[in-house]
């Protein structure tokens, strides 16, 4: 709930320019509901992609509050972040409704980026890879192979959003090769490895050349450096990575 309409605007028409991709690296910014269709127009040609942060899984009718993903789809929306930690424990969105969502945004066409993370506290009585896992397989129940193939994981540890305190490089790689461990078993080793899998947790342009060094961290979802100078930082580090 970061930027107005007009804020939005301007700091992505300030963006575009700036941020170079590459075929190998993409850049989705999520602004609010009231900003997309509006950076859905200034984006539309350049090389910045547009996200939703939360979509409902009904098509229409009396859901007071609720957004369709055909909504979505009509303004030139490409992505939706789906079960974001915040989702999760300030509305209490659980397992079940979020599996329903993602099938409604993969169905669509969309891309859904799907957060999953533990809380501090199930971290420090290690339940770091159980939390994970009870996230991704509800999430995963009843999609095929090639749906799930859609999904694009975000690794969110609780404890690192919006916080400073990030997840040294090799916390997160440890839960990114379960992640993709886990993938492996639940499809097969072409199906892990293909399977875009972001860190999320207070990443900073200081920060972000160790975590994305890591074998099994694919690239970041950016909360409080995204609404500042510190996304282009960020965008330049990634390009530089990959050349
Ligand atoms: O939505 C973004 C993520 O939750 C990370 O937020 P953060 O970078 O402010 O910690």
């Amino acid at each position: 709930m970061n930027k107005t309409n007009t804020e939005a605007a301007e700091f992505v028409s300030k963006l575009i320019g700036q941020i170079r991709t590459e075929d190998k690296f993409e850049v989705i910014v999520c602004p609010p509901f009231t900003a997309l269709e509006k950076i859905c127009d200034i984006t539309s040609g350049s090389n910045i992609k547009v996200g939703a942060q939360n979509a409902f899984y009904e098509d229409k009718g009396a859901y007071t509050g609720e957004i369709s993903v055909n909504m979505l789809k009509d303004i030139g929306v490409e992505y939706v972040i789906l079960g974001h930690s915040e989702r999760r424990h300030i509305f209490q969105e659980n397992d079940e409704l979020i599996n329903k969502k993602l099938k409604k945004v993969i169905v669509s066409g969309l891309t859904p980026i799907l957060c999953v993370g533990e809380k501090l506290e199930e971290r420090e009585k290690g339940l770091t890879f159980n939390v994970v896992e009870k996230q991704i397989k509800e999430a995963f129940y009843g999609l095929t192979q090639e749906e799930a193939s859609k999904i694009i994981i975000a690794y969110e540890p609780v404890w690192a959003i919006g916080t400073g305190k990030v997840a040294t490089p090799n916390q997160a790689q440890e839960v990114h090769k379960f992640i993709r461990d886990l993938l492996k078993n639940i499809f097969n080793e072409e199906f892990a490895k293909n399977t875009t899998i972001l860190y999320g947790g207070s990443i900073k342009p200081n920060n972000y050349l160790g975590l994305f060094g890591k074998t099994d961290i694919d690239g970041g979802l950016v909360g409080g450096a995204s609404l500042t100078e510190d996304f282009v930082e960020l965008a330049k580090i990634m390009k530089e990575i990959i050349e």
